[in-house]
């Protein structure tokens, strides 16, 4: 019997930028029914694959072909017209269109020439049940959670009814629920004979979904294979070419009896009535299901949206920082979880964001001693294992490695409290556990840490403690001992709704 030829390959690819080679003689072969997971470090070229296979880019070596023959011009229109629907890793949406208007972007029904909205809607619709996407369609996606855009994402890939699906990170920012809506689909789609494509830094969800897989490292293929057989700890020896530690450090305890932040009766966006000691020495978790007010409290503590409180002592001061420069001078620092959007300057050097909160420290007419930024921005490149020069617009680096500079930037800065809204999102294992090393020892130094994660065992084995958020409220605050997965999620699902002091 022939052997079906691949729905889409790439065959022996090569890319450089600027005369660095990216990836050198990469080759991969989607097949119908099978979902192919695409794993590596990051920066070790996935997404720039996938823009090969996607004819984003052109390769400067080798073939992508689509039914098993070359294509010589690939092109997204021509992808597109494959049947080839990219999901990106990061989101590619229009804020102030529709959830509609954005799904059907670029592949809009037309009637007598016009665009024929009920067909748009029927379709849609469709596409949006599909992922378990119930909003309004009229609504613009702006007002939607970064797991609700991650979902209009992936709808606006079904909409086109692809016969190849690549999904870049699609779970990163979707809640449990959300990422078993997703996995059954992939399932189903499977089963239809699409081929799928999935990279993910999430080794379990892997070993669950996936049938076959490649790994690259710094831009070549170290291995092209049957998942049977192989376990998560086999996946990091294939991408970090040696065998992995434990992924959570071992940590003392070293809470004190010291507030670093102390509210009562604090509201702030969705939050409601908070009674919240954040002691020094601790990462206390912020965990609950996506959506419920966790963001806000962050934001609130850190003077970035509007806050009431019956009282407030940040760091021995009476009163909440009125503003995000008070809570900078007061020791506060914020890594937001939409590194693209808010976390960075793009634009500007890797060197540069990862001194900006420095600079503001400045007296106006103080010189900076560039050797010493470049020695500190080197240091903390190290630390993060961020590869390459350093003078790089920061657009230029892959998306995990953007995330470690949003959080290596308050590093120098000396924060007392860093307040994280889902920093290891798309980072790699070997990273996770440099930051998670890096955030017990902040903590041991008696400065504190407050960890937003969508990651519930990194809950359980980083933190002192998890307050569970559920509709504005902190409806459990689970100690170390009592903190387990079943714990955490049975109260963030919990129907019981109090109050509780913590
Ligand atoms: N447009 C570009 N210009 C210059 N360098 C780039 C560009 N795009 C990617 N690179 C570089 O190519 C390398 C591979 O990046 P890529 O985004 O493909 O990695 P990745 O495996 O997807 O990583 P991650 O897991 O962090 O998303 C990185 O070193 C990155 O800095």
């Amino acid at each position: 019997m022939l052997a079906t030829a691949p729905l889409l390959a790439a065959r022996g690819v090569s890319k450089s930028f600027f005369g660095n080679p990216v990836l050198r003689d990469v080759s991969i072969a989607l097949q119908p029914g099978r979902v192919h997971a695409l794993l590596g470090e990051n920066g070790a070229g996935k997404s720039t694959l996938i823009n090969l296979l996607s004819g984003a880019l052109r390769p400067d070596g080798g073939a992508i072909e689509v039914d098993g023959r070359p294509v010589p011009r690939m092109s997204p229109a021509y992808a597109q017209q494959a049947g080839i629907a990219v999901v990106q890793q990061e989101l590619s949406l229009t804020a102030s269109l529709s959830i509609a208007e954005n799904i059907g972007l670029g592949a809009y029904p037309r009637r007598f020439g016009l665009l024929d909205y009920p067909e748009l809607a029927v379709r849609a619709r469709a596409a949006c049940d599909l992922v378990g996407l119930h909003e309004p369609l009229s609504m613009p996606v702006g007002q939607l959670s970064l797991g609700r855009r991650q979902m209009v994402e992936i709808a606006k890939a079904l909409y086109r009814r692809p016969r190849v699906l690549i999904l870049d990170e699609p779970t990163s920012s979707l809640s449990a629920n959300e990422t078993k809506v997703l996995t059954d689909l992939l399932e189903r789609l499977r089963g239809e004979g699409i081929a799928i494509l999935y990279i993910s830094h999430r080794l379990n969800e892997v070993m669950a979904l996936c049938q076959h897989v490649t790994v690259l490292k710094d831009g070549t293929c170290t291995a092209d294979r049957t998942l049977e057989g192989t376990d998560a700890r086999g996946l990091v020896r294939l991408m970090v070419g040696r065998d992995p530690g434990d992924l959570f450090p071992h940590w003392q305890p070293s809470a004190s009896a010291a507030n670093a932040i102390s509210v009562r009766n604090f509201s702030a966006g969705l939050m409601r009535d908070v009674d919240l000691d954040i002691r020094t020495g601790e990462v206390l978790g912020i965990g609950g299901l996506v959506g419920q007010g966790q963001e806000d409290l962050l934001l609130g503590l850190y003077g970035a949206i509007p806050a009431r409180t019956a009282s407030a002592i940040v760091k021995g001061a009476s009163g909440l920082p009125s503003g995000v420069p008070k809570a900078n001078a007061l020791g506060l620092a914020y890594v937001p979880a939409d590194r693209k959007r808010e976390g960075l300057h793009l634009i500007h050097s890797i060197i540069t964001n990862m001194m900006l909160p420095t600079f503001a420290r400045l007296p106006a007419l103080k010189l900076r001693s560039r050797r010493a930024e470049r020695e500190t921005a080197r240091g903390l490149a190290a630390q993060l294992g961020i590869k390459g020069d350093l003078d790089r617009p920061a657009q230029a680096l892959s998306g995990g490695n953007q995330q470690k500079v949003a959080l290596a930037k308050w590093m120098p800065h000396d924060p007392l409290v860093l307040l994280l809204n889902d920093p290891t999102r798309g980072v790699d294992v070997e990273t996770k556990r440099e930051i998670y090393m890096m955030l017990r020892n902040f903590a041991a130094a008696g400065k504190a840490v407050v960890l937003l994660s969508s990651d519930t065992p990194e809950l359980v084995h980083l933190c002192d403690r998890v307050a569970v958020v559920r509709e504005g409220h902190i409806v459990a605050m689970l100690k170390r001992g009592a903190l387990s997965e079943e714990a955490i999620v049975s109260a963030a699902m919990g129907a019981e709704q109090r109050k509780v002091a913590a």
